[in-house]
């Protein structure tokens, strides 16, 4: 288990600086064996950071992040149980594929040169030539493929799918959940892609600005919330009135006579507290994990600014 407790993490002031800057704020997150976890934020959210203290890059400012019981920083035996595979390649620039298997193969005692050679033959990336001649969705996948043969009981992939079209999103993502399922180990992705994230992992966490939102199952996470429609006989149904109702409001729209809110609470709990109302029209649908992500960002004030400015 990757257990992050009450993590900050501050930036001290450099010279271009006026202050210190707060990264992250008091985070907690446990992450248990066997499970996808998906990270999501806003930019500049905090999720690199994060993952660069998970594998011990930055020590933490105050709080502890521990990898089966080991806090991280300071120890090989917990950074070896992590690969994380970041947003830059360029350190492979003049790497062969033989020469990133030669790489990894000397770093981690459990790397399989049969897994590496499987999926790159797969995958038909070429053998001999320069990964800086590789395409950007060529180095992702590249690494990958590294990444999942150093058989390391943890993986974490930052911006997991960038630069990937569409099959060959599909081609990893299947060959991920192949290769972890076997194995039965742990990974850890980012992505701004939120049904790609809803898709792939059992469980997710939102960041913004440094604060954790939420961090859940994503079942429950989405069990949390529904969107309603409803419409009442002879009166038009306001906001005030559902909250009267005792309901926590997140959004209220109107067309017509119907009206629709995102409201924060599952379907079951929510309808009840409306048939009081008699309406003559009440369906809930439930919201999909980037309606919540939009949500969330939105009632903290996240894009208001820009959008103000827009209109
Ligand atoms: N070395 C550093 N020194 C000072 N500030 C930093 C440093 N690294 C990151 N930050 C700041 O920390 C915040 C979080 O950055 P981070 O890269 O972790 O965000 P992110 O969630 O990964 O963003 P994105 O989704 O845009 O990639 C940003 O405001 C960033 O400017």
């Amino acid at each position: 288990m990757i257990d992050i407790k009450d993590v900050t993490m501050v930036f001290e002031k450099s010279k271009d600086d006026t202050e210190s800057f707060v990264a992250l704020d008091h985070i907690s997150i446990e992450i248990p064996e066997g499970c996808i976890y998906g990270f999501l934020g806003s930019n500049g959210a905090g999720k690199s950071t994060l993952m660069r203290m998970m594998c011990g890059v930055y020590p933490c400012s105050s709080g502890s992040i521990k990898i089966d019981g080991i806090e991280v920083y300071d120890s090989p035996e917990a950074k070896g149980k992590i690969f994380f595979v970041n947003d830059e390649t360029i350190q492979y620039a003049n790497f062969t594929l033989k020469d990133l298997k030669n790489y990894y193969a000397s770093y981690y005692p459990e790397f399989s040169g049969e897994v590496f050679d499987r999926l790159i033959s797969k995958l038909e990336l070429p053998l001999n030539k320069r990964m800086s001649q590789f395409s950007k969705g060529m180095k992702r996948q590249a690494v990958v493929v590294a990444a999942l043969s150093c058989k390391t009981k943890y993986i974490m992939l930052d911006e997991a799918f960038d630069g990937l079209d569409p099959a060959m999103r599909k081609i990893i993502k299947t060959m991920i959940v192949d290769e972890l399922m076997d194995r039965g180990a742990t990974m850890i992705v980012s992505s701004h892609n939120v049904a790609e994230i809803n898709e792939l992992c059992d469980r997710a966490m939102l960041i913004h600005q440094g604060h954790l939102i939420f961090a859940d199952e994503i079942d429950e996470i989405k069990s949390g919330f529904c969107k309603i429609q409803l419409a009442l006989k002879d009166t038009q149904m306001t906001k005030e009135m559902a909250e009267q109702s005792g309901l926590e409001v997140m959004q209220f729209s109107r067309l017509g006579s119907v009206a629709q809110m995102i409201v924060r609470g599952s379907a079951e709990n929510s309808l009840p507290r409306l048939r009081v109302l008699s309406p003559v029209l009440l369906e809930a649908v439930p919201l999909t994990l980037e309606e919540i992500f939009i949500y969330e960002l939105e009632v903290r004030g996240y894009g208001a600014e820009i959008l103000r400015e827009d209109k």
